[in-house]
Order: structure tokens, then C-alpha cells, then sequence
């Protein structure tokens, strides 16, 4: 006696497999049967290498193929396991902010070497080459980029978006702000656990009514902590600046910037490092540079670590004082620290180019394995 192979597989779409909606056939299970006498041969593959589910697996085939074709046929099962296509580890699931094509956060190992400065003044660069440009001030620990645009006194209104009740970003210098220091008193310390601001900084991204943006700058918190990654996890990060002194200590947190957004799990493209504070030129003497956080530190730090080096500023008043007053220095025209700022934006933006050139789209990265960090423990 000789089964029919059609009969066989028809008493198999009877069998879903484990963990899987569609039947064994129709999911491309099953490779092959042979029929021979009242032989029965069926060659599946599983992507479970669990012993009692393949057990299971053996044990439906041969009762359906028995019950339903003949009980004399003698059923061979033979199970290939098949681990299922690893993806990326990071790549990267979650979801596109509609409107926004990049999103580059701007970062720094060491806290106060100007990284919120460096944000505001690529933010009103940008916004001077005519993109659309967005800041979201996620620095928890210290959001000065309410400051540094002079609307800290400003709180966000309410909209309206296709029935929908959304934040409007406070708008300076055709630059779009949201920051949570819209949202805490100035003097009083809040402590943000990772999954709590992460949500909030949600709120700003998902629930605002950014409109179109070319560019949402996203100032971090110095540091590398599960705030970082919490963020990374949430929001579709296209690629990372990180700034540096030329300071020794900086150097190596700048190191560490780098190295996180690296890591295997994480993998932001870093866009390059800015070396801030490069050197101080006294305002009376604008030839003389003085390099007194020492020469060219974040240049050959970026040449180590392979990554582009987009420009450097120097340490010079106006810089700090502009940024006391609300309005970024990169504002003031024909200044060497204009010039400076647009060399450097126009590195961000080539470089932002060429990522989106080479790489598929970021989106939030999702953190399959950091044992103990509270920020992944969902
Ligand atoms: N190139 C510069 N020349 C002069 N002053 C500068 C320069 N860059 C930054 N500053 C000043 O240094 C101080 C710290 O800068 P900023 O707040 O940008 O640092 P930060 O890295 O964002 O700090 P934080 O770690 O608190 O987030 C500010 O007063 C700023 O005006």
C-alpha cells in the first residue's frame, strides 16, 4: 500500500506548531514528505530547539497522519531545527515621528563643556540656512535652553491638531523649543528616574505640535546613564554629536559618549565630535589663541576613534554672555564665531547627509540584553 503525499499534507494543515498562527503547511514547516509501502517520511523544521515541543510536534504528525490517512501508516518524523533570522540586535524597532527627518542628540561625556551652548548656536545656524529646525531640551538634570533662547518665562500652549490636543513648541530666533524645564520650578531638584523621563520626554516628542522639521536637535544630560538609554530606546535618534574640551578629563568622558552610543546594542551613528573651548582669544586680541585646555585633544580624539571631527570653538566671552542673554552667539553676523558655528553645522548637516546615504533609517533602538539597568526592566 502507497499514500497519496497530497492526502498527507492535507491531514497536516490540521497541525499548528507552537508559537505560530498559520498550519504547519501553510508556514512552510513542512519540507518534504516521502511516501513508501505504508512508510511515511515527513521532514519539518522548527525554530524552537525545546525538546517537548518538538516532542509534541512528532507526536501531532503521527496521530493526524494515522487518524486522518490510514492507521497503518508508519510515520518517520525527522525535525531540522532552524534558529529564526536574527535581525540587528539594535535595529531598531519603533516608531518614526511623523514630520521629523532627523534627530540628532547632541551630547557630552563630562557635564558644562557647552554642550547645550554648541545645541543652541547649531540650532539658529541651521535655522539661518533655512531649515526647519526643532530643540527639544531633554536635559533633566539641567535644562538651560529655555535660558539660552531667553522664553524661560514662557509656557507652552495648547492646540489643536486634527482633534487632538497638542503642545505648541515656543518659538525664538525660527528656532522651535520644548523643554522640561518648561515643566518643573526653577528651584526645585527633580529627580527623574530613566522610564519616567523617558516618558515625559515622550510627551514632548509625540504629543507637541513640532509640525515639519528637517532637523529636532535633542540636547542630552551630560553622562552616560539609563536616562540616555531610555531615551534612545523611545525616540528614533538619526545620529549623535558629541562635544568635548580639549581638557584631558573631558576627553575621556567624551570617549565614553562615543563608546555608548557605539555599543553593540545601542548603535546611534555618531555624526563627530566638536571641540569646544578650543582655545581663548581675548577680545582685544583676537589674533592670540591661547590653548589653555591644552592643543587639538578632541581632533585626535576623533582621528583615534575613527569618527569626524566637525570643527572647534573657541573660548571667548561673547559665546558666554550671549548665551546669559537668551540669544546665541551664532546670531551676531560677519564674527569669526559665526563663521565658526556655520563650519561646524555645515559638517552636521554633510555628515547627517552621508549617514542617511549609507545606513537604513534610525528608529528607537530597542535594548534586548542590559542586565541591571533599571531604565530596561519593563
Ligand atoms: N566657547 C565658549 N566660550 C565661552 N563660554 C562658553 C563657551 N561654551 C560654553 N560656555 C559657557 O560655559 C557654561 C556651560 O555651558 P553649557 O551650559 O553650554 O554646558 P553644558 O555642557 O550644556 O552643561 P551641562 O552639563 O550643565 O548640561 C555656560 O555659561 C556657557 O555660556
Amino acid at each position: 500500500m502507497k499514500f497519496n503525499k497530497q492526502d498527507i499534507l492535507k491531514a497536516l494543515e490540521a497541525i499548528s506548531l507552537a508559537g505560530e498562527g498559520k498550519n504547519m503547511v501553510e508556514s512552510g514547516a513542512v519540507l518534504n514528505v516521502i511516501t513508501f509501502a505504508n512508510e511515511v517520511i515527513v521532514d519539518i523544521k522548527m525554530t524552537t530547539p525545546a525538546m517537548h515541543i518538538k516532542k509534541r510536534a512528532e507526536q501531532d504528525i503521527i496521530n493526524t497522519i494515522k487518524e486522518k490517512v490510514s492507521k497503518d501508516a508508519e510515520v518517520k518524523v525527522n525535525i531540522k531545527v532552524e534558529a529564526p533570522a536574527k535581525g540587528d540586535a539594535n535595529l531598531i524597532k519603533g516608531k518614526p515621528v511623523p514630520g521629523i527627518k532627523n534627530i540628532v542628540a547632541v551630547a557630552s561625556g563630562k557635564g558644562g563643556v557647552g554642550k547645550s551652548t554648541v545645541t543652541a548656536n547649531l540650532a539658529v545656524t541651521l535655522a539661518k540656512m533655512g531649515f526647519k529646525v526643532g530643540v527639544l531640551d531633554a536635559d533633566i538634570y539641567g535644562p538651560s535652553i529655555p535660558l539660552m533662547f531667553d522664553v524661560f518665562n514662557e509656557r507652552p500652549l495648547s492646540v489643536n491638531v486634527d482633534g487632538k490636543s497638542k503642545m505648541k513648541p515656543i518659538e525664538n530666533y525660527g528656532v522651535k523649543v520644548l523643554s522640561i524645564g518648561f515643566f518643573t520650578k526653577p528651584n526645585q531638584a527633580v529627580i527623574w528616574r530613566g522610564p519616567m523621563a523617558s516618558k515625559a520626554l515622550n510627551q514632548l516628542i509625540f504629543d507637541a505640535a513640532w509640525g515639519e522639521l528637517d532637523f529636532m536637535l535633542l540636547d542630552l544630560p551630560p553622562g552616560t546613564g539609563d536616562i540616555h538609554l531610555s531615551i534612545m530606546q523611545s525616540l528614533p535618534i538619526t545620529g549623535a554629536v558629541v562635544v568635548s574640551t580639549p581638557q584631558t578629563v573631558a576627553l575621556a568622558d567624551a570617549r565614553k559618549g562615543v563608546a555608548m552610543f557605539q555599543q553593540e546594542n545601542i548603535q546611534v551613528p555618531v555624526l563627530g565630535i566638536v571641540e569646544n573651548m578650543s582655545y581663548f582669544t581675548p577680545a582685544e586680541l583676537p589674533e592670540n589663541k591661547y590653548y589653555i585646555f591644552g592643543d587639538g585633544g578632541a581632533k585626535n580624539l576623533a582621528e583615534d576613534l575613527e569618527i569626524p571631527f566637525l570643527g572647534e570653538v573657541p573660548l571667548v566671552q561673547s559665546i558666554r554672555e550671549a548665551g546669559d542673554v537668551g540669544r546665541p552667539a551664532a546670531l551676531q553676523t560677519a564674527t569669526p564665531i559665526e563663521k565658526a558655528f556655520e563650519e561646524i553645522t555645515k559638517n552636521v548637516v554633510s555628515e547627517t547627509v552621508k549617514r542617511n546615504d549609507t545606513l537604513p533609517p534610525t528608529e528607537a533602538i530597542k535594548i534586548t540584553t542590559m542586565a541591571g539597568c533599571s531604565a530596561v526592566k519593563k
